[in-house]
């Protein structure tokens, strides 16, 4: 169910290629594709197919060869540009800034948008993500599962519309995978996010509502009939 002024991110005609030592590399050619905030979309297809290209282009960082990405908000449609300030990334290797305390990587993003109580609300999500212990340590001082839980923590601390996350599981054992995905989930449901996450893994692509799936040079699309969300 769509609900009154959700955000929507639309691809219309999209096409990707890149010219590689004067080979040209054709990803996809005329996708047409819908990301509504607070739905949660996983993009699955074999190496090489096109995923993390795919996500970055839905997310603002890359442009296409061909085809229009924009966004739509109260019946409005404008440029994809205008939800920067709305979107969190989540990466495989979690790019924490090494010299800085959980704390104060979650308080980065609400300090840079003049946030007086930055560290009060990243502490906040910091316990939110089961971390609440763990406040002063440093990326190095953590195990990767709780990085990944503080860079969780980061994306979401300023209630961003969309997130994106490539592999987001992909460096940890199976059971820190569970958890940080439970907690990726849960916390984008909190906060009626869209989550739009790349995955090799069948499991974390089955907790998604919607698929997209690369293969064979198109897009297919499908919609799961349980939607998996912890
Ligand atoms: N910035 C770029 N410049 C040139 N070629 C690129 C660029 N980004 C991606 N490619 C090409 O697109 C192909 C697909 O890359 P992409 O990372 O999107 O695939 P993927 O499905 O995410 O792969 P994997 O599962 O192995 O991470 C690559 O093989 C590469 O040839």
């Amino acid at each position: 169910m769509l609900v009154k002024n959700t955000t929507q991110i639309q691809l219309i005609g999209v096409g990707q290629s890149f010219n590689n030592n004067d080979t040209k590399v054709e990803l996809f050619s005329d996708l047409n594709l819908s990301i509504v905030q607070g739905q949660s979309y996983a993009i699955t297809g074999p190496s090489g197919s096109g995923k993390s290209s795919l996500l970055m282009l839905m997310s603002g960082l890359e442009i296409p060869a061909k085809g229009d990405i924009h966004c739509v908000s109260n019946s409005k449609t404008g440029p994809l540009s205008l939800l920067r300030e709305d979107i969190g990334f989540i990466f495989q290797q979690f790019h924490l800034l090494p010299e800085l305390t959980a704390l104060s990587n979650v308080a980065l993003p609400l300090k840079l948008r003049g946030n007086k109580n930055a560290e009060s609300q990243a502490k906040e999500y910091l316990i939110k993500v089961g971390l609440g212990h763990r406040l002063d340590h440093k990326p190095q001082q953590l195990s990767g599962g709780e990085q990944q839980r503080v860079a969780i923590a980061r994306a979401l601390v300023f209630k961003p519309k969309f997130i994106f996350a490539d592999e987001p599981t992909g460096n940890l054992d199976v059971n820190s995978a569970k958890a940080v995905a439970d907690i990726l989930f849960s916390c984008c449901q909190q906060n009626g996010a869209g989550l739009v996450l790349v995955t090799h893994s069948t499991e974390l692509a089955a907790r998604a509502e919607h698929v997209f799936s690369l293969e064979n040079e198109a897009c297919r699309v499908t919609q799961q009939l349980q939607p998996g969300v912890a």
